[in-house]
């Protein structure tokens, strides 16, 4: 299972790497400079309310308890006043730690929100290559899980780390002013405690690793089924789906358990270590007090600095042990950030030639000059090869070709979801890769075979193509795309719900959504795919009329499956394992009886 995951726990480089990984966070933290330094000194103030603690207890017994039993009114007052300070010193600590916790939480909040967008924002601009090799429900998991991580980390962790490193830092003075003998035994102890505390640290990051991987890896089995799920049950393969998932849930599982396990000992070893040094000193202490070398006041003082300071080492390995699953997170998330498209916007975009600009509806030119195309995946088999081709502004023309000929690539490459290896393509005699890609790809309008249906109304799933498009101009397009009558028959027309994935409507309805968005757009380029599958007649004929609407005005490529089309197109390109190989009107090349005639007479479908 572990092969669906293209993260990179293989790679030993990069497990090296360490809590130093989520230093990665500071540009995100930065803009919060501010309150940072709130929390900070809430936590100042915090810290330094609990260290006064230990020293009211021992004037409490020192100059309270031991007056009492020698019978004065003066140990009463000062027993009195003592509780007072301690309470006030409670009434601090308990602001101060509400302060802390709300800058802290809402900082949490706010910089997981910003990776989460900045995330996304990064990733959608990717170019088809990244989303061939990585797959969604990765992408969603680090979106969701490893941002959750990272929130512990910056929400309570930071605070918590800091909190104790103060008191373990106050503490550990306190004990020196206290008892400098016995203090120094307790920091020989602490170094020997430390040690074990950050070798297994280390593991416990590679199994925190190893653990948000599998788990992305589960996201992306159940995120792939799910976006098949009809597929799924056709060939009846729940059964082994939930198996399929199973497994990986259940390798997740074990992968977890090895990393709790890994906690559990390194909690145990933390606490029996430390709890063993602080008993033994403080059987050194109780005999210092029974020598007379020591108040039973200061060694109660020295007992709750003790504690102070165990408690914060406790509490610093048990978030030593969150960031260490963070900084996986962090890692996962900083390597998808840094993935560069392969598709980029040149530094300094031309501008469309000014004569072709605005309102023209002549459509755009468009040329291939010596193109050679292998997808990345495939760099051994060229998908097209010197690929040669002049398209006159307005003119229609027919891409036919057995399937897999490369008519989609050609597609792909007019919107630059690809470069070409060789080769260049022009729209307006402007080379692509020196447009802007925005420009570029409002300039084109596509009709894929398999039409994205939104999950949301038919106005707003039409007005996809122009977001600015007034309701009026939507019908506009819907008439045009001979969907408006359709649409009009739902249940609530236009504000009809079209359903996640457009369950609710039929292949040639679809199709003709698809249209009306494409003719909303507007664009001087249209690129559509005509359907394979055969539609009743009436489809046939509306989406036909549809597609005529479309190529009004404007320069058409359309991958041709029935005769009506190419019969009706300027210039028929035939396609043969990625080549040009006949060019001509269909009485031509039928005439020619070549490839195209072989074509005609199996492939096409007659309307
Ligand atoms: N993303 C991809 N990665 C690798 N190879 C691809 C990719 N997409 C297509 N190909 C390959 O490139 C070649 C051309 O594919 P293309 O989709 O352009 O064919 P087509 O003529 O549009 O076929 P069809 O009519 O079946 O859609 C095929 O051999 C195909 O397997």
């Amino acid at each position: 299972m572990s092969n669906t995951s293209s993260s990179s726990s293989a790679d030993p480089s990069k497990n090296r790497s360490s809590i130093a990984t989520l230093s990665g966070l500071l540009p995100f933290l930065r803009p919060y400079r501010r309150q940072f330094i709130l929390a900070a000194i809430a936590l100042v103030i915090a810290a330094g309310a609990t260290l006064t603690i230990p020293y009211a207890f021992r004037q409490m017994i020192d100059m309270g308890f031991s007056k009492i039993g020698e019978g004065g009114t003066q140990g009463i007052d000062h027993v009195n006043l003592t509780f007072l300070a301690l309470f006030g010193v409670a009434v601090i600590l308990g602001i101060a730690t509400a302060a802390r916790f709300y800058m802290v939480s809402w900082i949490g909040e706010r910089v997981t929100a910003d990776i989460r967008n900045a995330v996304y924002a990064h990733v959608v601009t990717q170019s088809p290559e990244f989303f061939e090799t990585t797959q969604t429900g990765e992408v969603l998991s680090r979106l969701t899980t490893d941002t959750t991580l990272i929130q512990a980390v910056v929400g309570t962790s930071i605070s918590l780390a800091l909190r104790n490193l103060l008191l373990f830092a106050g503490g550990l003075v306190m004990l020196f002013v206290t008892s400098p003998m016995l203090s120094s035994i307790i920091i020989v102890m602490l170094v020997l405690v430390i040690l074990p505390i950050i070798m297994f640290g280390r593991r416990v990051r590679q199994l925190s690793r190893d653990s948000q991987d599998r788990i992305a890896d589960a996201s992306a089995v159940a995120g792939e089924i799910l976006n098949a799920m009809p597929t799924v049950q056709a060939y009846t393969h729940e059964y082994i789906e939930a198996k399929r998932f199973s497994a990986s849930v259940e390798h997740a599982f074990s992968t977890a358990m090895r990393r709790i396990r890994a906690r559990s000992l390194l909690t145990m070893i933390a606490i029996l270590l430390i709890f063993g040094a602080i008993v033994f000193v403080l059987w050194l202490g109780a005999h210092s007090v029974m020598q007379g070398e020591m108040s039973g006041g200061k060694l109660g003082q020295f007992i709750l600095y003790a504690s102070i300071v165990a408690g914060a080492i406790g509490a610093l390995s048990e978030v030593m042990g969150e960031a260490q699953r963070a900084a996986g997170a962090t890692e996962r998330l900083l390597e998808l950030m840094s993935v560069q498209s392969s598709i980029t916007n040149p530094a300094l975009p031309l501008a469309m030639p000014p004569s072709l600009q605005g309102q023209d509806t002549h459509g755009a030119t468009v040329d291939f000059h010596q193109v050679v195309f292998h997808y990345p995946s495939r760099p051994d088999a060229a998908a097209l090869s010197n690929i040669e081709l002049s398209i006159k502004a307005g003119e229609t023309i027919a891409l036919v070709g057995a399937s897999g000929a490369g008519k989609t690539t050609l597609f792909q490459l007019l919107l630059r979801f690809y470069d070409p290896q060789q080769g260049h393509v022009c729209i307006d005699g402007v080379n692509i890769k020196d447009l802007d890609l925005h420009t570029l790809r409002d300039t084109i309008g596509i009709v894929p075979q398999d039409t994205v249906i939104f999950s949301a109304n038919a106005l707003e799933n039409i007005r996809y193509g122009r977001v600015d498009a007034s309701d009026e101009e939507v019908i506009q397009a819907a008439k045009l795309a001979a969907a408006h009558e359709f649409i009009e028959r739902l249940p609530e027309g236009y504000q009809a719900f079209l359903g996640e994935r457009g369950v609710r409507l039929s292949g040639g309805q679809k199709q003709r959504i698809a249209i009306a968005r494409a003719i909303l757009k507007n664009p001087r380029l249209m690129l559509l795919d005509e359907a394979t599958s055969a539609l009743d007649a009436e489809s046939e004929r509306l989406v036909q009329q549809a597609l005529e609407s479309a190529m009004q005005g404007r320069t058409t490529l359309i991958i041709a499956h029935r005769l009506a089309t190419v019969k009706r197109a300027d210039k028929i390109i035939v396609l043969e394992h990625g080549r040009i190989v006949e060019t001509g009107n269909h009485a031509e090349l039928i005439a020619h009886g070549g490839v195209y005639a072989h074509l005609a007479s199996l492939q096409f479908h007659q309307v």
